[in-house]
């Protein structure tokens, strides 16, 4: 998924004419934005601190692009300022040593830590004690933080006051080195005594040094996630650590400053992440926060494909009540997708990311009421005006970008969006003149993209965009590049491919409404959507219970595959079944009842094909040089092509024609037959696991996803099979605990309900990963980003591994039907 590059669609969303139909504009206005809500205090704005710091010119040691910076300090100045203006505890050196300079310091021009001394001590940035956690009280332990942060000043600077300043400096870490070792000395002694002081004093400040860091969850823009446990409390938190380098580097203190902000407002609300504390050190910000244990919600989509309807109904509800809560506190979270949804130990949902979240004045709060209900008034007189504005708008738009469209296909695309490197990629932002545009390309609404006034409402479009995903495997608005989603998103045309769950698409329909004004809920009091909750999709949830049920288990849309009653009876026996109801007939249908075991009659006439694919060097030689003449013999790199034919590669509901070749690799490489280009590979590993459905559909199970294919020519046991011998060949007899009719990989369901059983969590997801990733002769062509890492970031390794490319058809084999649900 990838979150808007500002600058880069202001350029595409250029109209010729210089007209911007979506939000070009100026950073500062967002800024002030955020400084005239009654939440975040005008003093904290940049603009303020930037007026207590020194001047460009006092600092001859500073690189040019520092002192031209707004915020011109020395080096530790600049980062602590950067925390004040965050509005976090300076814990550790700075603050305490700083405190500890001699006056003669102050008169010092150079940035030196003196001025964050003063603006530490200064109420007006609200220090310490607006922190949710204070930062360290005692000299001792600053010291003990001052271990992991280095005194930073400005030792090029050839100023005597800065000379002396730093023999000062030194002495003083010196004197905390002493310090350390001494309260180091004194913890082995006395193991208890920090816990004890810890609970007499919960206000004491944390640092780094109050955990310990196990792994790593995930990264961010700017940021890296890691489980850690409070060494006091053995409490697990999830610690998101943000390099102050790079959040000044990207510009994202008002970033920062809001996600703090708005965690502080959700936490301790159902359905939020809580945040415990925060902290920071010379080099980093740290968010200490409720650690979801089952990651975000995008790789269990992506692992099944797409979630049944019993399944959307839960996490939609639990979505809605989120949305409930953070609108009623005024807030909106603009950046609502499947990845900004995690997941709790027991499966329920938990909100996270509030970089991009608005907090809304009371006013403004007022004005969008109003202005919904008087543009209600006038809106019949101004639909026409609205139409002939907009129809101008987007005509120059198409015609500028003409050129650029490009046919995309979403499932590879979908895989390309989700790469770590595409990860990294998406934090550029860019602010609207009257609203942030901020968001994430696929749900972003189109009021954020014509730089209209954000409501609630833009929430109530990103529920719509979930909802459809979770139901079809891909988000509603897809494209090979922003431009192309913001296409698609401003003409509101939304595919509903066969099997779309009929209420579903009613709701999905109702809530993506290009006027925020017609979507559902949005005539509703602000947080309470009535006219949502009964909708006939929610029929059955209880609203009360909802967040101490059980979720139901996670399986995926597939007719005949699905758990659920009403898609059992929307299948189709295939025809391609062997007829009669012999014991081996009744065997399949019996272990179909019981969701075990294969599903699928055993065909009259076994392969009688032997493992051929233990070939000797002379033989690859050979069927190498057959092979040169072979069209798809390119792409199989140099390897023997054991096996290949066409399949329909299908995610969620959505299925792509593709040639799939077995390699001596091992590799299983599919390949867009009429782009003639390769679009990816089903990564190898010791676990992955082939089975087959029926006569058509296989599927290949790998720690991260299972794929759905469906060979139209009926020879999925072959397939099946094929594949089984090539990783009986590769990881010997005793890797293998299943056979190619899957005896012991459990049925797709039953395999997807491990998803949320909590018998598979996403730590051992991960773990099978990492060791998947290791042992398989593919490692080297996978992410290192997914080795090692939880569900989340495993998912994104495992999308790294489907995609090549980005273009094909939109829709691909996928019959569908075309609305507009203007
Ligand atoms: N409380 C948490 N518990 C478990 N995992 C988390 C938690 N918070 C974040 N993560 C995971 O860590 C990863 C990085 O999160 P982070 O908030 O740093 O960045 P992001 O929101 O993905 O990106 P950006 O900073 O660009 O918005 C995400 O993949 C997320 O799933």
């Amino acid at each position: 998924m990838r979150k808007i590059n500002g600058a880069q669609q202001q350029q595409q969303l250029q109209s010729p004419s210089g007209a911007s139909i979506a939000g070009a504009s100026v950073v500062s206005v967002s800024v002030a934005a955020a400084s005239s809500s009654n939440i975040i205090e005008p003093q904290l704005s940049i603009a303020a601190t930037t007026t207590t710091a020194p001047t460009a010119a006092t600092m001859p040691a500073m690189a040019k692009e520092k002192a031209s910076a707004a915020v011109s300090l020395g080096e530790s100045n600049y980062l602590t300022e950067l925390a004040v203006v965050v509005g976090m505890a300076t814990t550790a050196a700075a603050a305490q040593r700083l405190q500890q300079a001699p006056p003669a310091v102050h008169v010092c021009g150079c940035g030196s830590a003196s001025a964050a001394a003063e603006n530490n001590n200064n109420s007006r940035y609200g220090s310490g004690n607006k922190c949710l956690t204070n930062g360290h009280t005692s000299p001792l332990a600053a010291a003990v933080a001052s271990n992991s942060s280095s005194v930073a000043t400005t030792p090029q600077c050839s100023k005597l006051c800065c000379r002396q300043q730093y023999q000062i400096l030194e002495h003083v870490q010196f004197s905390c080195n002493m310090q350390l070792q001494t309260h180091q000395l004194q913890q082995q002694q006395q193991p208890h005594q920090h816990q004890q002081q810890q609970q007499q004093n919960p206000a004491a400040r944390r640092s780094p040094n109050d955990f310990i860091f196990g792994r790593y969850i995930g990264e961010g823009s700017f940021s890296m996630v890691y489980l850690a446990v409070d060494i006091h409390s053995r409490r697990e938190y999830a610690i998101k650590v943000c390099e102050k380098r790079l959040i000044l580097r990207e510009r994202k203190q008002e970033y920062i400053k809001r996600e703090r902000e708005v965690m502080h407002m959700m936490s301790n609300v159902p359905g939020f992440v809580t945040l415990s504390c925060t902290f920071q050190d010379q080099r980093s910000l740290y968010f200490v926060m409720t650690y979801a244990r089952k990651g975000d919600l995008l790789p269990y989509i992506n692992r099944v494909g797409s979630f049944d309807v019993a399944c959307t109904r839960h996490y939609a509800a639990e979505l809605l009540l989120a949305c409930e809560h953070m609108h009623r506190r005024n807030v909106v979270h603009r950046d609502l997708k499947p990845e900004n949804i995690l997941l709790d130990e027991d499966m329920h949902t938990l909100i996270a990311d509030f970089g991009s979240a608005k907090v809304m004045t009371p006013r403004e709060r007022d004005e969008a009421a109003e202005h919904c209900s008087e543009q209600r008034r006038q809106h019949s007189d101004e639909d026409d005006e609205d139409l002939d504005r907009a129809d101008n708008e987007e005509d120059e738009y198409y015609d500028r970008d003409s050129e650029e469209l490009d046919e995309n296909d979403g499932e590879e695309q979908q895989d390309e969006l989700d790469s770590p490197r595409h990860r990294q990629r998406r934090s550029a932002r860019h602010r609207g003149r009257r609203s942030s545009f901020v968001g994430t390309a696929q749900y972003v609404s189109p009021e954020v993209l014509k730089n209209g006034p954000i409501t609630p409402a833009a929430d109530l479009w990103a529920l719509g965009c979930i909802i459809y995903q979770m139901i079809s495997g891909l988000p509603p608005f897809r494209g090979s590049n922003d431009y192309i989603i913001f296409k698609e998103i401003l003409d509101c045309a939304v595919d509903f491919p066969q099997g779309f769950d009929k209420d579903a698409e009613d709701l999905v329909r109702k809530l993506l409404k290009i006027d925020p004004r017609d979507r559902l809920g949005a005539q509703d009091e602000f947080g309470y959507y009535e006219s949502i909750r009964a909708h006939p999709f929610f029929a059955g949830v209880n609203w009360q219970t909802l967040r101490q049920e059980t979720p139901p288990p996670i399986y995926p849309y597939l007719p005949g595959v699905s758990q659920d009653e009403d898609i059992r009876s929307s299948y189709s026996v295939p025809g391609d079944l062997e007829p009669g109801l012999d014991e081996r007939q009744i065997s399949r249908l019996l272990s179909a009842e019981l969701g075990v075991g294969s599903s699928v009659a055993m065909p009259a006439k076994r392969s009688t094909a032997k493992n051929s694919f233990d070939l000797s060097d002379a033989e690859k030689l050979q069927r190498l040089e057959q092979q040169k003449t072979d069209k798809w013999h390119h792409f199989a790199d140099g390897e023997v092509i054991l096996k290949k034919g066409f399949v329909n590669k299908r995610k969620g509901l959505f299925a792509r024609k593709r040639m799939l070749l077995l390699t001596t690799g091992p590799r299983l490489i599919y390949i867009d037959p009429v782009a003639m280009i390769k679009k990816g590979e089903i990564p190898w590993s010791p676990e992955l696991r082939a089975e087959y459905k029926n006569f058509k559909i296989f599927f290949v199970h790998t720690p991260n996803r299972t794929y759905y294919l469906d060979d139209p020519e009926g020879y999925a046991i072959h397939w099946s099979e094929a594949i089984e011998n090539m990783r009986k060949l590769t990881y010997g007899e005793g890797a293998s605990t299943s056979t190619s009719t899957s005896a012991s990989v459990s049925s797709s369901a039953a395999s997807a309900a491990s998803c949320s059983s909590g018998s598979t969590n996403s730590l051992s997801v991960a773990n099978s990963s990492a060791a998947a990733s290791s042992s398989s002769p593919t490692a080297r062509r996978s992410s290192p980003v997914s080795t090692s890492k939880s569900s989340a970031s495993v998912a994104a390794g495992s999308r790294t591994t489907g995609s090549s490319s980005s273009s094909s058809s939109r829709t691909g084999t996928s019959p569908s039907k075309k609305t507009a649900s203007k």
